[in-house]
């Protein structure tokens, strides 16, 4: 699939296959709670074999219809049922109140009060199904209590095995943030939603992963994706290409990276391209000696390190096949690139902040600005138009992408970073892909913003997400130096003649996979320096 959808988005596509037909909302509902059945014992197959005791509970709307249609089958399967609801059954949608009713045909439903759900032996699995992708504000607290009182039961010592129903109640799918009371004297201990998603085990979601099942702001739970046969009408037909965020990896990453980079399809040195990586003064050219290892390791033909004079000698003391120049001003920078044999131009790692690289930014932008040569802009190149992010914006254009991390993104973005912080759409507060969408626009480049959960977007309005977490999950990745090498690395797959015509966004996302590969590939204990000399592993992996 490779899709990741928003709520909205998948509100459509089951509207749209609905409306050709292809399938009722009741045979949605029923295919969902079988499905989570289904993950649930694949995940734990050991359970299936115990016949014990689960607790659902059910919310008000579609998602306790599911929680329904796993009742009963966990019944069918010869299980203890307890089954808890939160609302009306003459409020509850035709659907759910259906699932309602042959649900209640088989055991009794309890209305869900966290004395209630405290009552008896601790159960083995509990199911939230409470609430799911149409929540629009804060969960009532005696849902919270619910959840954890059953938990917590006083009857029995083992850890109950807690499954989300399409995500955690309480969670908006759209930013994955917990929605969250004004009132924060109100959201202690167990009375904080978030607290919900921290207890997940498992996560099933339904069609395609939800845009905050793959940031995760809380919860470190997996997420698994079950079929509900909503791919009988394509998603083109739904949503418009460019509005769906793409997973990276997407599902056969071999064959995309050789599409998007164009590596391995042969060529010389001068076809490879040529990246020119500009570096910092005395003491200061560590950063961008990795930025240019990384570029070279990528299969870029050439790169050369342009570095103020009296930073030479301790430049040339330590490379090799990386060419040396000496570049001191943003003039020296627009007379090198009048070259264009350069093909791309990687600045700011070790950069040092200030008007000095300011200039060199615009010198890059400048000279880059129509010949369709590509610029990677990080770290200090950023850093060092806090104080006037509007003048980069105006020189920038679509063949720049910018690397920032969050601490960067709110230097040259503080409005967008600051509604990143709060947790209630309504308060117009916004999640990392709709931010980064935003500032991609504003920038009217590629913006990637580093994380965990590695978000890009272009001014096209196309979005991706590389989302390190759970099986991919690198936490040795967070090392001095890391970023220069993505920066590098960037610099080298633009570089390549053969990737002229791919995106920008294309190729920064394949450079964040290739970063992520090559810390997986080496390891705890990794140091930035081992990240490109575990590339050509990576790369022979690949097939290349
Ligand atoms: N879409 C699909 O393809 C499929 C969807 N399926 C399932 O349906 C789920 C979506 O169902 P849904 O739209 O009924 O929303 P859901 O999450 O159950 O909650 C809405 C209810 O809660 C209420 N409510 C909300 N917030 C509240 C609060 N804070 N406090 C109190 N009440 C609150 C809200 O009331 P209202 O806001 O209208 O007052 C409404 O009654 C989805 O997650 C998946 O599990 C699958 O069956 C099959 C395929
Ligand atoms: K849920």
């Amino acid at each position: 699939m490779g899709e990741i959808l928003t709520s909205a988005q998948m509100r459509a596509k089951e509207r749209r296959v609905m409306q050709a037909g292809e399938v009722t909302g009741l045979g949605l509902m029923e295919r969902a709670g079988q499905g989570v059945l289904d993950e649930t014992f694949r995940k734990f197959p050991d359970l299936d074999k115990c016949k014990a005791h689960a607790v659902v509970l059910c919310g008000p709307g579609n998602n306790g219809g599911d929680g329904f249609v796993i009742a009963r089958g966990l019944f069918e399967r010869g299980w203890k049922v307890e089954v808890f609801f939160w609302g009306k059954a003459e409020k509850l949608s035709d659907d759910a109140r259906q699932m309602h009713d042959a649900w209640a045909a088989l055991g009794p439903i309890h209305s869900m009060t966290p004395q209630s759900a405290g009552q008896g032996e601790r159960p083995t699995l509990l199911f939230d199904a409470m609430f799911g992708i149409g929540i629009s504000r804060p969960i009532p607290i005696e849902c919270a209590l619910s959840f954890h009182a059953v938990c917590d039961r006083a009857s029995g010592d083992k850890k109950v095995i807690c499954i989300a129903v399409d995500c955690p109640s309480g969670v908006d799918v759209d930013t994955g943030a917990t929605l969250l009371r004004d009132d924060p004297s109100r959201a202690n201990g167990d009375t904080d939603p978030r607290k919900i998603a921290e207890r997940t085990d498992l996560c099933v979601t339904f069609h395609a992963p939800k845009l905050g099942h793959c940031l995760a702001e809380l919860g470190r739970h997996p997420v698994a994706v079950v079929d509900i046969g909503l791919d009988a009408v394509p998603a083109d037909a739904v949503i418009p290409p460019d509005g769906v965020t793409r997973s990276i990896p997407p599902v056969a990453p071999e064959t995309w990276l050789k599409e998007v980079t164009g590596l391995g399809r042969g060529g010389h040195k001068y076809t490879r391209g040529h990246a020119l990586i500009l570096a910092g003064g005395v003491g200061k050219g560590g950063a961008g000696r990795m930025a240019a290892r990384a570029a070279l390791r990528t299969g870029a033909g050439l790169v050369t390190l342009g570095v103020p004079s009296e930073a030479l000698a301790e430049n040339a003391a330590h490379l090799n096949a990386i060419m040396l120049t000496e570049i001191s001003s943003a003039k020296d920078v627009s007379q090198a690139l009048e070259d264009t044999r350069l093909s791309s131009v990687c600045l700011g790692p070790g950069l040092g902040v200030g008007m000095e690289t300011r200039d060199r930014v615009l010198a890059v932008l400048r000279a880059t600005a129509s010949d369709g040569r590509r610029a990677v802009l990080d770290a200090d190149a950023l850093s060092s138009f806090a104080d006037a992010p509007e003048v980069m914006f105006e020189a920038c254009h679509e063949n720049v992408v910018i690397t920032p991390h969050e601490g960067e993104f709110a230097r040259l973005f503080p409005d967008l970073a600051e509604k990143v912080r709060i947790s209630d759409p309504s308060k117009q507060g916004l999640g990392k892909v709709e931010a980064t969408k935003l500032a991609a626009e504003r920038l009217g480049a590629t913006v990637l913003l580093k994380g965990e959960a590695t978000v890009l977007a272009d001014q096209r309005g196309a979005s991706a997400i590389h989302s390190a977490l759970h099986d991919r999950a690198v936490p040795w990745l967070g090392t001095a130096g890391a970023g220069d090498v993505l920066a590098g690395i960037i610099a080298g797959l633009t570089a390549h003649q053969v990737a002229a015509t791919s995106a920008m966004i294309d190729l920064a996302a394949a450079a964040v996979w290739l970063h992520a590969q090559a810390a997986r590939s080496f390891g705890p204990g990794l140091i930035a320096e081992d990240l490109p000399e575990q590339l050509p592993k990576v790369f022979r992996e690949c097939g290349f």
